[in-house]
């Protein structure tokens, strides 16, 4: 059997073992590791496949394994494949041609409906076409340059001859495979941070500083690794932080990251915001930054396994969940104070319909919400609204 062949047969079995009850990216990092006889290439090979493949979502249900594993690699590439070219070689030729005239080839079977099927659950704004297909791409690598380390940044990337791009005046667009961790000092210099979560940073610099005394005290109540508490940072200066989330591990490695980053002094503590009563010290807070745990599908270019295993009943759940953390984190708002609320999705019952019940219900005002589309510059696409407690 040619090793084409070969590379085909183990995506196929990879793909057959994997059940969608963890990322992708663990199971292929564990069948590799079971599995020695896998060179780098090889790994690279058959990890590209398998991607390309669940970025087809449900299209191509007609085709089988195979045919799809090569559909796949011919839609979501632009550049000659020995793979293709070995296999299917009258595609192979013409994988740099227009998009659209790749779609033809394929029958028109791969479209919007097939590729995302939850379409009529979206928020507002989204341009359904557009969003769907642009899962047949893998998003890029953005960095955020911390307060003065730009002239570091770029001269360490320059060093690097990497491909880069500045967007705006403090992001790095890279490809997605550059290894950003040994060129340049993350968290120190600059954090990875998708470009729309960096617009989530806007918000935050429309917030008027004078009202806070003496310093604004800020509470990142579902901080994870705090990529959101280092950018609240960032662009309030100094703030009394406190961050939690709801397991020890995962502050863990916030706290690794916030020595890379020079955060020395916060208070932080696992809080489960799903129960109530609970206790936290130095609240009330002026703002409090609630990021919710989300169905992610804003996120499904870098995981596209969810475009094929995610169950639509789960936005009911998640929407459950992120308004019992919300009504419990409200209590320790201060009034006056500001709740800024992010989700990664693209779902209306996670977005616009909670900010209308945290009004409705919490009594909180809207300033402003925004969903903050990704999709047309191969970035994530969040949703961020900003309310403020009556005074
Ligand atoms: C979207 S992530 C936050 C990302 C983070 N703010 C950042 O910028 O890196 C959501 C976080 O909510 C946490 N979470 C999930 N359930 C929770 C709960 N019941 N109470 C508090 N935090 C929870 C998760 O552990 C996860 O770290």
């Amino acid at each position: 059997m040619s090793r084409y062949y070969s590379y085909i047969n183990s995506a196929r079995e990879i793909i057959a073992a994997y059940s969608g009850a963890e990322p992708f990216a663990s199971h292929l990092k564990k069948q590799f590791a079971a599995n020695k006889k896998f060179g780098s290439k090889d790994r690279k090979q058959i990890a590209q496949l398998c991607y390309s493949y669940f970025r087809l979502g449900k299209s191509l249900q007609q085709f089988t394994v195979e045919e799809k594993l090569l559909a796949g690699l011919f839609l979501c590439h632009r550049s000659s494949n020995d793979l293709l070219q070995h296999l299917k070689p009258e595609w192979n030729d013409v994988i740099e041609t227009a998009f659209e005239k790749k779609l033809q080839l394929l029958n028109n079977e791969v479209h919007a409906a097939a590729v995302f099927p939850f379409t009529d659950a979206l928020s507002a704004g989204i341009d359904v076409e557009a969003f769907a297909l642009s899962h047949l791409q893998q998003p890029d690598l953005f960095l955020r340059i911390r307060p003065r380390r730009k002239e570091t940044v770029v001269h360490q990337l320059k060093a690097a001859d990497v491909p880069f791009q500045l967007q705006g005046d403090d992001t790095v667009v890279l490809p997605n495979t550059t290894k950003i961790e040994e060129l340049i000092m993350l968290n120190k210099d600059a954090v990875v941070q998708d470009y729309s979560s960096q617009r989530v940073g806007v918000l935050l610099k429309n917030l008027p500083p004078q009202t806070f005394h003496p310093k604004p005290s800020v509470w990142d109540c579902c901080a994870a690794s705090g990529g959101k508490s280092i950018m609240a940072k960032d662009i309030l200066g100094d703030i009394d932080l406190t961050v939690s989330d709801v397991r020890e591990s995962i502050l863990l490695n916030l706290k690794k990251r916030f020595a890379e980053a020079g955060i020395k002094h916060y208070n932080s503590k696992v809080i489960d915001l799903s129960h109530s009563p609970f206790t936290i010290h130095y609240s009330p807070f002026d703002l409090i930054i609630a990021d919710v745990p989300c169905s992610g599908s804003g996120t499904w270019g870098r995981t596209p396994e969810q475009l094929s295993f995610f169950k639509q009943e789960s936005i009911e759940t998640y929407s459950a969940l992120q308004k019992k953390i919300c009504f419990n984190a409200s209590t320790k708002l201060k009034p006056g104070g500001y709740f800024l609320y992010i989700t990664c999705s693209v779902f209306k019952k996670e977005n616009e319909e909670n900010v209308q019940w945290l009004q409705d219900e919490l009594k909180l005002n809207l300033l402003k919400q925004e969903l903050l589309i990704g999709y047309t510059q191969k970035a994530d696409t969040m949703f961020a609204a900003l309310l403020q407690k009556p005074a």
